[in-house]
């Protein structure tokens, strides 16, 4: 995982997020961001945050993971000038899709990509709110690779380093970055 955020940019973007125990099922700690969101100031930093270390990275396409990935994806798209792709639960994409069944922290789901959305050779910047277990960023990667794409880096604004799906992901080949972690899951 790298992290070279200053510890103060860090304890400043989790002080500002929420944890709710105990939802959506018994043992689990939910980081919930609807707080960072509803704090201007820790949205642009967050924002601010991402901005700065991709604007001058080589890439084709900003990848955002459904639902809240979306929120940071499409802000990084609008503000670094990219293409914002969706990746979505199965169902919700109206073109050809391509698919891949995968494990989230509590439960399995299926992501789906509209199979003409990447080019083959692209590079592509993953974006979702957290990383758990990596599931669902190594779904996404999957598709990537599909494509005949690569991925870039996988960006997220929290990481649980308990879970280890970062490691995951760099034992995959994937580098990740998260503004912050969250120990004890
Ligand atoms: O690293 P993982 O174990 O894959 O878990 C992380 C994923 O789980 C959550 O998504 P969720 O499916 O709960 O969807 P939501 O964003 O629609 O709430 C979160 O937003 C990440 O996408
Ligand atoms: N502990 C957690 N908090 C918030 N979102 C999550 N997605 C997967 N695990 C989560």
């Amino acid at each position: 995982m790298h992290t070279n955020e200053s510890s103060s940019v860090q304890e400043y973007l989790q002080s500002q997020i929420r944890t709710i125990p105990d939802w959506p099922h018994k043992g689990i700690l939910f980081r919930d961001i609807t707080t960072l969101f509803e704090n201007p100031e820790a949205w642009r930093k967050t924002v601010d945050v991402m901005v700065q270390r991709y604007e001058k990275q080589a890439f084709d396409r900003i990848g955002a993971l459904d639902a809240r990935g979306f929120l940071l994806g499409s802000t990084l798209a609008y503000i670094l000038n990219k293409p914002l792709i969706l990746f979505r639960k199965k169902g919700k994409l109206p073109g050809k899709t391509i698919s891949v069944e995968y494990d989230l922290e509590y439960g399995k789901a299926i992501l789906e990509m509209h199979e003409d959305t990447i080019l083959p050779g692209e590079k592509v910047l993953l974006m979702d709110d957290l990383i758990a277990t990596g599931g669902t960023l190594l779904a996404a990667d999957q598709l990537i690779q599909k494509a005949g794409a690569s991925t870039l880096e996988a960006a997220a604004i929290i990481n649980l380093p308990d879970l280890k799906g970062a490691d995951r992901l760099n034992a995959a080949g994937i580098p990740t970055y998260a503004l912050c972690n969250f120990e004890g899951e």
